[in-house]
């Protein structure tokens, strides 16, 4: 479903953010994606989802590249940026419609979405009051439930539960085994250890741009939790 191949970016002034990273998400993985801040998730993010050009490397979804097939990559993909960012002006309704609009969806579908997730999300009630309005975790869950509306192959996501409120997580949590249960897949930052240890069937380690550990989490972590072992990555030099 997402395969990167040898990503590095490096921003303009020379920092190397990301330095031959290399990982493959499959259809039905939550793939956690952990390291210190600094190390090069968001820039690892931005470039798999389209927002940050990047100098070396390739990176395909489901198939295709998003160098040169950006549009055909992002039909199959949602991503959920860390701080979402989202048009004050409009209500939650409207702006979930116009997300729903770009991907075109029919207006059945996207009624029963609408209603399954803003009903699962607790944001029924509020999706016809301005966004400019809502609390930053109804906007993360109008981001998600955008994000939700048109079914994407694969579900991007960064820092996704800082936030969040125990319920609304607990959904999120719910929401994203759904959908790997029905053929997606997730790729998603996090500094939510346990979380993590719980969710994802794979987890992937960064330190300073490069992969230091990748895999099924059963085997990334042994017999330790994966706090320990991201407290032995960080003393490693
Ligand atoms: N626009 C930019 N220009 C220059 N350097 C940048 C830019 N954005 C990020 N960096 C640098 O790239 C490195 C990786 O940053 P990135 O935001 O990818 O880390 P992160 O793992 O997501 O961190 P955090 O957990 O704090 O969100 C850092 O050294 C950061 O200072």
């Amino acid at each position: 479903m997402l395969e990167i191949k040898d990503l590095t970016k490096i921003y303009t002034g020379g920092k190397k953010a990301v330095d031959c990273l290399s990982l493959k998400i499959e259809t039905g993985d939550i793939y956690g994606f952990i390291g210190a801040n600094g190390a090069g998730k968001t820039s690892t993010i931005k470039a798999i989802v389209g927002i940050h050009p990047f100098e070396f490397g390739e990176i395909f979804i489901g198939g295709y590249s998003i160098k040169k097939d950006p549009l055909k990559c992002k039909s199959m993909l949602a991503y959920i940026p860390d701080n979402p960012d989202l048009y004050e002006h409009l209500t939650g309704i409207q702006y979930i419609n116009f997300i729903a609009d770009l991907y075109e969806i029919p207006l059945q579908s996207r009624r029963e979405r609408i209603r399954k997730y803003g009903d699962l999300f607790e944001m029924t009630g509020n999706l016809n009051k301005v966004i400019s309005s809502y609390s930053h975790g109804m906007k993360q869950r109008t981001a998600i439930i955008a994000a939700l509306v048109h079914q994407p192959k694969l579900l991007i996501l960064d820092e996704p539960f800082v936030g969040l409120d125990p319920k609304a997580t607990f959904t999120l949590k719910q929401v994203m085994n759904e959908l790997v249960t029905n053929g997606g897949a997730i790729f998603f930052s996090t500094h939510v250890l346990d979380v993590a240890e719980k969710l994802c069937n794979k987890i992937a380690i960064i330190k300073q741009g490069q992969l230091v550990s990748s895999g099924w989490t059963e085997e990334v972590k042994g017999n330790q939790s994966l706090e320990s072992i991201f407290m032995e990555v960080q003393a490693d030099e």
